[in-house]
């Protein structure tokens, strides 16, 4: 395994063994550390999950782009009120490209609480369209069983950083609903087709994700994901057997005061056969004002080792709050899909829709370039 490296013009992403743990924590914690501040990006080895269970997941999981085009339109984003469901290749902008790529979203198998007069972010939670057991036998249950197993390391994973920071082991939890209830993990398989004169450009443009924290798992063996490291150079993030990858995103950037940076990230159109990847994506609870982490207080060690990066980087603007951050993250979220989402706005999200879209629906059904994946 690559020793982790503290340096920020790294050319490779550390491995951090979670048996360390264990076995020895304080070492864990500090590679840990070391590797979010000054990187932002890791490699996960001799994690939890089952290994019968990421070989299951690796074989099913892309099966479902081999259903007939009317059957996954049929389950198509935009019937869903919780964004789940399937995205055709053209579906999202990003920054600096074109998606070329092909989805499937899912989240737990949630019952929607929502009802008339409560806030509309609930309506986030529920279960999403799946196909049906005639269409893809056992399908929603091997994605189910992986997406469990990666939201029980998720909770594990977030409690390790916590105390790598200084923090206590449940400190972050504080941003998560106490009963789990009230998060919005969320999983997506995806699909890069081989770079053609058809699907030219990029499989996913520069961005960072939206997240707390990302749990990638690289299917296939392409080697076209690339993270940007602090000094501004793409470097390639290899498939590596037994590990996620795991990157911080943008809420775990402002939980952390920018203590840990969201890390930008890309992949590079496959050529040859298509590329597949899962991502699970860990969120907040939407009660949650992302600016109440003000009053989590880092060690002096912690924050020095901030200062240091960003003496190195030459960016030492202080980290502010945006009005955003008072609002509660529900609010934010779903409003972030909306402006995605126009369609879907317009469906189920009427009174928002008119408010955002007063003119009527755009003439593309997404709009906009974001930088932001959710
Ligand atoms: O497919 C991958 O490896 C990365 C996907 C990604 O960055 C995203 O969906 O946010
Ligand atoms: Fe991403």
């Amino acid at each position: 395994m690559v020793a982790p490296t503290s340096s920020l013009d790294y050319n490779e992403i550390p491995v951090i063994d979670w048996q360390l743990s264990e076995t020895d924590k304080p070492t864990f914690l500090r590679q840990l550390r070391d590797a979010m501040i000054n990187i932002g990006f890791l490699y996960l080895g001799n994690h939890p999950v089952p290994k019968e269970v990421i070989e299951e997941v690796k074989r099913v999981a892309p099966t479902v782009f081999d259903l007939p085009q009317e059957i996954k339109d049929s389950i198509d984003m935009s019937t869903c009120m919780h964004f789940h469901g399937y995205l055709k290749w053209d579906g999202s902008n990003v920054k600096d490209g074109k998606d070329t790529r092909e989805q499937f979203n899912f989240g737990g198998d949630r019952v929607c609480k929502w009802k008339e007069g409560e806030p509309e972010y609930l309506k986030l939670h529920g279960t999403g369209p799946w196909p049906t057991e005639e269409q893809l036998p056992g399908y929603k249950e091997v994605m189910l069983r992986y997406y469990k197993h990666v939201e029980d390391l998720s909770f594990k994973f977030t409690q390790l950083v916590s105390e790598s920071l200084g923090l206590k082991p449940d400190e972050l939890d504080q941003f998560f609903d106490p009963d789990h209830d009230n998060l919005q993990p969320r999983c997506k398989v995806l699909r890069y087709p081989g770079s053609t004169t058809e699907t030219p450009g990029s499989g996913i443009g520069a961005h960072v994700d939206g997240s707390f924290l990302t749990y990638l798992l690289q299917v296939t063996d392409h080697r076209t994901l690339e993270v940007k490291n602090l000094s501004g150079e793409w470097i390639p993030v290899p498939p590596k057997e037994g590990t996620f990858v795991i990157n911080l995103g943008k809420t775990l950037e402002k939980v952390t005061q920018r203590v840990l940076p969201a890390t930008p990230h890309r992949v590079i159109s496959p050529t040859g056969p298509p590329r597949y990847s899962i991502a699970f994506f860990s969120s907040v609870g939407t009660d949650v004002r992302l600016a109440d982490a003000a009053k989590l207080k880092f060690p002096q060690e912690i924050l020095e080792m901030k200062a240091a990066r960003d003496k190195k980087l030459g960016n030492e603007t202080e980290f502010q709050f945006v009005p955003k951050d008072y609002e509660l993250a529900g609010d934010v979220v779903l409003a972030r899909k909306l402006h995605s989402h126009a369609d879907i706005a317009e469906k189920f999200y009427p009174a928002l829709f008119s408010k955002i879209y007063p003119n009527g629906p755009p003439e593309k059904k997404k709009t906009g370039k974001k930088n932001y994946q959710e």
